[in-house]
């Protein structure tokens, strides 16, 4: 029987590749007047689809699919005053569109492996090529989000179905840079 376990639209029907030279493009939010819009200069890294019950899924989704850039590239270009932060205490200080709900970047400030990249959803996009999702992370995190324990054997099927690794925390390069933050931090590793 084919495995019909929805994921997310951007992938639940193959993932398409990206592009090498993409040169960026413009996320929109989901309100009919004054979208929020947010300028990105050039590619993004380290997409994944990601379980976790914080980042922002559109409806029916069970996962969020959300990549990274440097904040430097990440640029606020129209009707930024309907933005907010959703948790002011998170590493992550997501910017919500006020009206609709929609996260339209998320730049991490503190002291922190990831400082200096801001997190976004691609999908708000109409430009096609950027980087295609690279593996699935929290993939255990969904339970958290409703859906029920007994699904996660077809949930992770799916994901490697579509060629990605379903990983319960970040992919290794990533959990790698929070270890090596970690240990130059205490001092384990010269920083
Ligand atoms: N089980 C929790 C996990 C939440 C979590 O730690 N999320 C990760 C991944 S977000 C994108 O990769 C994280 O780094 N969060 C930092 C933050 O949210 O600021 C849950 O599901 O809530
Ligand atoms: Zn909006
Ligand atoms: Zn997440």
């Amino acid at each position: 029987m084919p495995n019909t376990v929805l994921l997310h639209p951007a992938i639940d029907h193959g993932i398409k590749r990206g592009a090498a030279d993409f040169a960026g493009g413009t996320l929109v939010c989901h309100c009919i007047e004054d979208p929020v819009k947010v300028e990105i200069k050039g590619q993004v890294v380290h997409n994944h689809a990601c379980g976790c019950t914080k980042c922002w899924k559109p409806t029916g989704a069970i996962f969020s699919v959300v990549a990274v850039a440097p904040t430097s590239n990440v640029s606020v270009v129209a009707n930024g005053q309907k933005l907010a932060i959703v948790d002011p205490g998170a590493t992550i200080l997501r910017h919500a569109c006020t009206v609709c709900g929609v996260h339209m970047h998320g730049p991490v400030e503190k002291d922190h492996a990831f400082k200096g990249l801001t997190f976004v959803h691609t999908e708000l996009s109409r430009e096609e090529g950027w980087q295609e999702p690279q593996f699935a992370a929290f993939v255990s995190s969904v339970i958290e989000g409703g859906v029920h324990p007994d699904r996660m054997g077809s949930i992770r099927d799916r994901i490697r179905e579509l060629g990605l690794v379903p990983y319960d925390c970040l992919s290794p390069p990533l959990m790698d840079a929070l270890s090596t933050f970690a240990a130059k931090k205490s001092g384990v590793l010269p920083s």
